[in-house]
């Protein structure tokens, strides 16, 4: 019920009707009673009228309840939705990357089995009403009977108060990390059965009947539990029952009882009776409660995601620098570096170097503020063009795709051109129908889909546009991986022309791009085992000259 503190977001225009409607939906049943009263005591036709006008009016509000409903929760949901994404916009990456978190997104956008914190807040505004006509029709039958009528609510209330724990509880079940384990693998799994990604290897190894089997046993793992929870609920309605049955074998032997002691007339007997039905009704429950079970963990999810967490110790310092930086992945118990100390001078070119897992794009990651440290302070680079080894393929259009670099630059068609240009790309315009207008993605109509290459390149691209907007730091991480050799040296070569004055921090693996930097650092044991220049280590002979060598010795 927690939920109803949401109703607000739907906005005046939108709530106002709900509760209008919501309120005659309570109220009109009770009322009615006296209007039954009357025409059994031969009120006559003005009663019977008065009756009638009532229930068509409670008909009324009752249907229209509905969509009035429907409309605040999708409003409800919308403006939940959008604060989401603002802050997931906003969130430090080891938040956004936390499993629970993505889980907690995914609850909380999507729902769970079509139930959203709107639906929940709209259903609890529901059960409040109908929470309002039971007691309307206890008032009503304690003018008559007294003390009972406060009985039968207390047992309706707590009838009521079982079904929403019980119900509850598998949501709550479904909650759990265990669970939401279990529903995430099942999800991977539908997906990559399923979806365009994994389709030519599925095919090609012919492992379809490997992810479905794996789907099904994930899904059997996931159902379980929820089956014996929901059967503990099946066999837990018997005590509600059993408290039904004794309300309202309590309740109709006293009216009995006073009818036939002629301390209620015919017209008092059914006023009771229908009273006492509207007691009932809310300890028996309603679709309501579903409503409200299964929006809870939604509901819930979009708290624990709009909770600022605890504020990230503020780094300091001067320039790019990392000092005595340590730092562990969340959910891992090595630290991935140790005491790391590197400091960048304005307009240097250092390039990284580092066996696979040393900690490259982490490091790439610390010094882009993307990630804090455990210990140790970061100055990191400010007003930075990025290019990360996972970089985005946005399906988007090319000049988008270039634009991104800097979407707040005035830039034109020509600036787009020109970046292309840099990272020698403009023959992507021969090949895209639309030219720079050309989505690149088939799921777009007159869409096409680029090589790994040639999404590189638009990365670069991207960086470059940046760089000439303004920005006077670029980071590349492994930036001609996907290239040929003759590309590699080529769009290299003109990165660095465009990145003139500028501070440049290179991750990579190739030498011969890597002996171009003003300063080479080995990343080795979580820490920086050697520096200096391409010359100054190959004279030092430790590791970098050996893997240099080597790379050498494979190359010719
Ligand atoms: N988000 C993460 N959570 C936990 N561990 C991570 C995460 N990202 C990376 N790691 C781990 O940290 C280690 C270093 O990864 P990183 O990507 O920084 O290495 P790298 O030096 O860039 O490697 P490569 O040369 O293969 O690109 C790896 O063992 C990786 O599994």
């Amino acid at each position: 019920m927690t939920s109803l503190r949401l109703l607000p977001l739907a906005g005046l225009r939108l709530l106002l009707p709900l509760i209008v409607l919501s309120a005659g939906a309570a109220v009109l049943g009770p009322l009615g009673t006296i209007p039954l009263g009357h025409l059994v005591s031969g009120g006559g036709l003005a009663s019977l009228v008065a009756l009638l006008l009532t229930l068509l009016a409670q008909e009324l509000c009752t249907a229209l309840r509905e969509p009035a409903g429907t409309a605040a929760a999708r409003r409800i949901d919308g403006v939940l939705r959008a604060r989401i994404r603002a802050t997931a916009a906003a969130m430090p990456l080891p938040r956004l990357e936390d499993p629970r978190v993505r889980a907690d997104m995914r609850l909380a956008v999507h729902g769970h089995r079509g139930r959203t914190p709107g639906t929940a807040a709209v259903a609890a505004a529901g059960e409040a009403g109908r929470l309002a006509s039971a007691s309307l029709g206890a008032a009503v039958l304690a003018v008559h009977v007294g003390w009972p009528a406060a009985a039968a609510l207390a047992l309706a209330l707590a009838q009521n108060h079982r079904i929403v724990t019980m119900l509850t509880g598998i949501d709550a079940l479904a909650d759990t990390p265990g669970q939401t384990r279990r529903r995430r693998r099942a999800d991977y799994l539908a997906d990559v059965a399923g979806g365009p990604g994994a389709a030519k290897e599925i095919r090609v190894f012919d492992l379809g009947g490997f992810f479905t089997g794996r789907y099904v046993a994930a899904m059997r793992a996931y159902l379980t539990p929820q089956t014996h929870a929901r059967r503990a609920v099946v066999r837990g309605y018997a005590g509600v029952l059993a408290l039904q049955l004794i309300t309202a074998a309590g309740t109709f032997a006293i009216l009995a009882w006073y009818a036939a002691t002629g301390r209620l007339d015919a017209g008092a007997l059914a006023q009771c009776l229908l009273a006492a039905l509207l007691v009932f009704a809310y300890g028996a429950g309603g679709h309501q409660m579903f409503e409200i079970a299964y929006g809870t963990g939604p509901y819930r999810a979009t708290l624990r995601l709009l909770t600022p967490p605890a504020p990230v110790p503020a780094t300091t310092g001067e320039g790019i620098a990392l000092d005595d930086v340590t730092f562990t992945y969340p959910d891992t118990e090595r630290p991935l570096l140790r005491h790391l100390s590197l400091r960048i001078r304005p307009g240097e070119r250092l390039a990284v170097v580092g066996l696979n897992g040393a900690g490259k794009t982490t490091l790439v990651k610390l010094l882009t503020g993307l990630y804090t440290p455990r210990s140790g302070t970061v100055a990191p680079a400010l007003d930075t063009a990025v290019v990360f080894q996972d970089f985005t393929r946005h399906p988007l259009p090319l000049r988008d795709n270039v634009r991104l670099g800097a979407p707040a630059h005035d830039g034109t068609d020509a600036d787009v051109l020109a970046a292309l240009d840099a990272v020698d790309a403009l023959d992507l315009l021969d090949v895209l129908p639309g030219g720079l207008d050309t989505p690149l993605s088939r799921a777009f109509t007159g869409g096409r889909d680029l090589s790994g290459g040639q999404w590189q390149k638009v990365a670069l691209a991207r960086a470059v546009y940046a760089l000439r907007a303004g920005r006077q730091v670029l980071i590349v991480d492994e930036p001609t991986a996907h290239l040929d050799a003759r590309a590699e040296r080529e769009v290299f070569d003109r990165l660095l022309d465009h990145a003139r004055g500028r501070t440049v921090i290179l991750v990579s693996h190739r030498f011969a791009t890597v002996r171009r930097a003003d300063r080479i650092a080995v990343l080795d044991g979580g820490a920086i085992a050697e520096q200096g220049t391409h010359a100054e280590l190959m004279a030092a002979g430790g590791r970098y000259a050996h893997w240099y060598r080597l790379q050498a010795s494979l190359i010719t």
